[in-house]
């Protein structure tokens, strides 16, 4: 496929789906007339100062408001044509039977039914222009420095002198491919380099006398003036250049600590490396492949940044959002020359990237592992360019024990790598990896485990808390804001689950005088950076995001993280956390726990799960006879197969994936397009051209005529003249050019070829839908394992002689550390049963009561859990009675009452009807 994925990667994963019909969030709360204590006493550093806030001025106004969209009208009956389970008595009722708007816990339930957590689709638009209303400076003073730690000394309690800022880091410009040696880098950060850090101070008193001079009208010295400069500045730029390259030089001859050191001090101002970083710099420049895992903001990508410089190949970056890149191409330093290549890309900008890589001006490329392996990219790489390095960023990915598997990642086996790109060495990253992970990161990409640099995944710069928390969350959360500490810290970010939330707590917070933005994947791309800007430069305080925000987010000042949902996992929290303290500060993280939400959200877990008859159905189809054509272009429309298998389309794309690149390649996969085109011709007539063009021939042949316009499937055309998709893509291209015709293109499809056919689908079909069971009870027992993590943290607050802050950070800090070494305590959430007596009677209501829908027990179990799926959907299925009521039984033991219900209501049938 070759569509970049840029979104959060939460495939098959155990976040809730987006929802596009979100019902209406639950009325505001009235902000608190007495000030009240914050949910859990904290203990406080005494040291820390920042400062307080003056008397809140009024809030921006806010653009940013999103009404919940209406729910759809006409239920799409599923379209089963085969289950196991027939009810097919057809009926004309549009509603699900069962509705009763009368029933108390209705409300409750459908609240419960939300779903939205973000795949974000983080298309960051370089050129967005922050328009943001600068709310008044009298809102958050500038804080006073609070128990700062040397920042390089992050996983160290020892006390030296902070570390000065970096010299010679790109602008906000970023690193796109220019060395930026024009100035811009003076105004950020302050220089270390010497001979510049003198002249600069020399621009300044030229800089008076120029304005002197010009009061006086002395043109021709001005002239001279600003040329002396001119000069000064390619003479700094020059010896900065020359330095560098000495001191590039010196490391190629020998890569000793004090070379690298050396040259660490010139290019990033830092006096030393921190912990892991000079070791796996070693490690790479030795040629080893080499698995690091580091803390958030420890400073992971300086142990690829150094190496590009040395080694004499390109180093390739893999990263699975756009976001990411962007960012971590902005942050190169300007010596580094780097690129990025993405979908979100103009086909301009693309070439462009191409044509500096094919000259060799690219040093450092940042891409898609969709885009790294498409045939192009990998021709281009075996013809004329070497590979020194391929660096696997967030390689937890590659994994699909981890919290945030991408299927796409699974292309990045270290035998590709190697043989494809000819790579020589591999550095994979991560911050947040459990044993397991790792090990399977490390098969993956052939990393031997005496290669591993593993540091603590947990700076020890954070204050942990949880507190319980339940129909006031809100409330609380602005009780946390404006209680100490946290009313003295300028930058928080508050996370929850759902998009609606971000807008209804956001709003909340500006109502009570806090300058916050809800952030969430769903807003257009600027929109997203603007907010990002104006939250790094302080013109908001609060950013109430999902988990679409902060991946990649160096600010160094945030100074806390507020939970106002439980994370889906403890390496969800670890990364949510991380985005807190980058410059060593203390910073506080506090996290709302609620009972009721935890159980939604582990509902929410089991929508990506999968019945074996449903993936027997999909391959059939994937396989079936008419696609057998050798080299034909088969081609699966997302939409209607999504909604034909009751199969998200991330369960499908992993399916696909996993039958491209498990033990046998069944198929390979082509760029995912939009397959249906309809075609206007204008100028000549469509046998005229097609008697010169055999593209516009083969599509005359394979098309149908409707209103005059030429409706026809792209891989059929491709596939009858054994050309490409995009072949045929690039001449309708052409010819619109010319004038010769207009287009449209609809239904979104993956592409594909068949190599070879299973001899048994039952048995791939099983063994895939196992693999897919186990992912999908990894995910609750993340969630589980959060859960019991901090539920511990609210009980230890009771128990020791610790104070309350201190005890529940040291009881989630074991808890995590523990959890990432492979000791993972989990207890079974109290409200949690296995039985029910009710149960099998609603069940049997409901199928009677719902007799035109064709169910699996699995859909059953989903509307019983409040959980919609492609076949069923909250906006239909939402209004039953029975969604959501049984959200504390264990989704397992409702599988298989509704498997037992269903069978007597066949039987029950079929007696009838004989
Ligand atoms: N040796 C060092 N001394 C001081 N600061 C450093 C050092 N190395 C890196 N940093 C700084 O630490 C910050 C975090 O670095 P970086 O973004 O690479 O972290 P990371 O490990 O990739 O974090 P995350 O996993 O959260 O993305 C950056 O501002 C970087 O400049």
């Amino acid at each position: 496929m070759d569509s970049d994925s840029d979104s959060d990667g939460s495939h098959v994963s155990a976040t809730p789906p987006r929802d596009p019909f979100p019902p209406p969030p639950p009325k505001l709360p009235q902000p608190p007339r007495p000030r009240q204590a914050p949910p859990v006493s904290r203990k406080v550093a005494s040291s820390s100062s920042r400062s307080k806030p003056k008397a809140p001025t009024q809030p921006p106004p806010d653009h940013s408001q999103e009404a919940p969209s209406p729910s759809s009208s006409s239920p799409p009956s599923p379209l089963f044509t085969n289950l196991p389970f027939r009810i097919c008595e057809p009926s004309n009722q549009s509603q699900p039977a069962g509705f009763s708007s009368s029933v108390s816990s209705f409300n409750r339930l459908r609240k419960a039914s939300l779903t939205s957590e973000d795949n974000l689709k983080s298309e960051f638009q370089s050129d967005a222009v922050n328009h943001l209303p600068e709310p008044s400076q009298s809102v958050i003073a500038p804080p006073k420095p609070v128990r700062r730690k040397p920042p390089n000394l992050i996983t160290d309690s020892i006390t030296s002198p902070p570390v000065k800022a970096p010299v010679f880091r790109s602008g906000g410009e970023g690193n796109f491919v220019k060395l930026n040696l024009n100035g811009k880098r003076g105004k950020k950060f302050p220089s270390k380099y010497k001979g510049v850090s003198k002249s600069r101070s020399k621009f300044a008193y030229r800089g008076k006398r120029y304005k002197k001079s010009e009061a006086a009208g002395d043109g021709e010295s001005l002239l001279e003036e600003e040329s002396d400069l001119q000069k000064q500045r390619e003479e700094e730029a020059n010896g900065f250049i020359s330095s560098v390259e000495d001191a590039i030089l010196a490391v190629k001859s020998e890569a000793s600590d004090e070379n690298l050191t050396k040259l660490l001090n010139l290019v990033y101002g830092y006096e030393s490396f921190r912990d892991g970083q000079l070791q796996a710099i070693k490690m790479v420049l030795a040629g080893s492949s080499t698995m690091l895992v580091l803390p958030t903001g420890a400073g992971k990508s300086l142990c690829y940044q150094i190496p590009a410089m040395i080694l004499p190949g390109i180093t390739l970056v893999v990263s699975p959002l756009v976001s990411l890149m962007i960012d971590q191409l902005k942050h190169l330093p300007s010596i580094i020359k780097g690129g990025l290549l993405s979908s979100t890309q103009r086909p301009e900008e693309a070439t462009e990237t191409l044509r500096k890589l094919k000259e060799g001006i690219i040093k450092v490329l940042f891409v898609s592992p969709e885009r790294l392996l498409n045939v192009e990219f990998l021709s281009m790489f075996r013809m004329s360019l070497s590979v020194s390095l391929v660096v696997v960023d967030e390689a937890h990915c590659v994994s699909e024990w981890s919290h945030n598997f991408r299927p796409s990642y699974m292309r990045l086996k270290a035998s590709m790598l190697y043989s494809a790109l000819k790579a020589e060495c591999i550095l994979a990253m991560t911050a947040t990896a459990t044993t397991m992970t790792l090990q399977a990161v490390m098969t993956a990409l052939e990393i031997p485990s005496t290669n591993l640099i593993q540091k603590s995944q947990l700076r020890d710069n954070f204050e942990l808390s949880v507190s319980l928390s339940g129909a006031n969350r809100m409330k609380d959360l602005l009780n946390l804001i404006e209680s100490h500490p946290y009313k003295e810290i300028r930058s928080i970010i508050v996370y929850c689950k759902f998009q609606y939330e971000t807008d209804m707590i956001s709003k909340y917070l500006r109502d009570n005088n806090i300058t916050a933005k809800g952030y969430h994947s769903g807003l257009p791309a600027k929109d997203r950076v603007r907010i990002q800007e104006s939250f790094c430069s302080n013109k908001i305080r609060v950013v109430v995001a999902t988990v679409a925000f902060g991946m990649g987010l160096d600010k160094g000042d945030v100074g806390a993280v507020v939970h106002f949902s439980v994370p889906g996992s403890l390496e969800e929290y670890v990364q949510e956390i991380g985005r807190a303290g980058r410059d060593g500060r203390l910073s506080y993280c506090h996290l709302f726990y609620d009972e009721d939400t935890y159980l939604k959200l582990r509902s929410l877990s089991h929508s990506d799960g999968v019945d074996e008859y449903a993936v027997g159905k999909f391959l059939t189809h994937v396989f079936s006879s008419e696609t057998k054509q050798h080299e034909k272009i088969c081609s699966l429309v997302i939409e209607s197969a999504s909604h034909k298998f009751d199969m998200k389309e991330e369960v499908m794309q992993t399916i696909l994936t996993h039958l491209e690149l498990g033990e046998v390649q069944y198929l390979r996969m082509l760029p995912q397009l939009n397959v249906c085109c309809t075609l206007n011709f204008h100028k000549s007539s469509p046998n005229t051209l097609a008697a010169r063009n055999i593209i516009v021939a083969a599509i005359l042949k394979k098309s149908h005529v409707k209103q005059g316009l030429h409706v026809f499937d792209i891989p059929a055309v491709a596939s009858s003249i054994g050309i490409a998709t995009t072949d045929v893509l690039a001449e309708i291209q052409t010819l619109k050019m010319k004038g010769e015709v207009t287009y449209e293109m609809k239904d979104p499809a993956f592409c594909y070829t068949i190599l070879e056919s299973p001899r048994e689908i039952c048995s791939l079909s099983s063994h895939l839908t196992k693999w897919l069971a186990e992912i999908e009870t990894c995910k609750v027992r993340k969630l589980d394992i959060m859960s019991s993590a901090a539920v511990a943290a609210i009980n230890v607050s009771n128990t020791s002689e610790l104070s309350s802050g201190a005890k529940q950070t040291q009881c989630l800090q074991s808890r995590i550390l523990d959890y990432f070494n492979g000791d993972e305590k989990c207890d079974i959430p109290s409200k949690m049963t296995q039985n029910c007596s009710f149960l099998r009677a609603d069940i049997k209501v409901f199928l009677q009561s719902n007799r035109q829908a064709k169910f699996t027990p699995r859909a059953i179990a989903r509307i019983m859990h409040g959980v919609g799926s492609p076949a069923f959907p909250n906006s239909i299925w939402s209004k039953t009675h029975f969604w959501g009521r049984y959200m504390s039984v264990d989704f397992r033991v409702i599988m298989d009452a509704a498997q037992t219900e269903l069978l007597n209501f066949v039987d029950r049938n079929s007696a009838l009807a004989t």
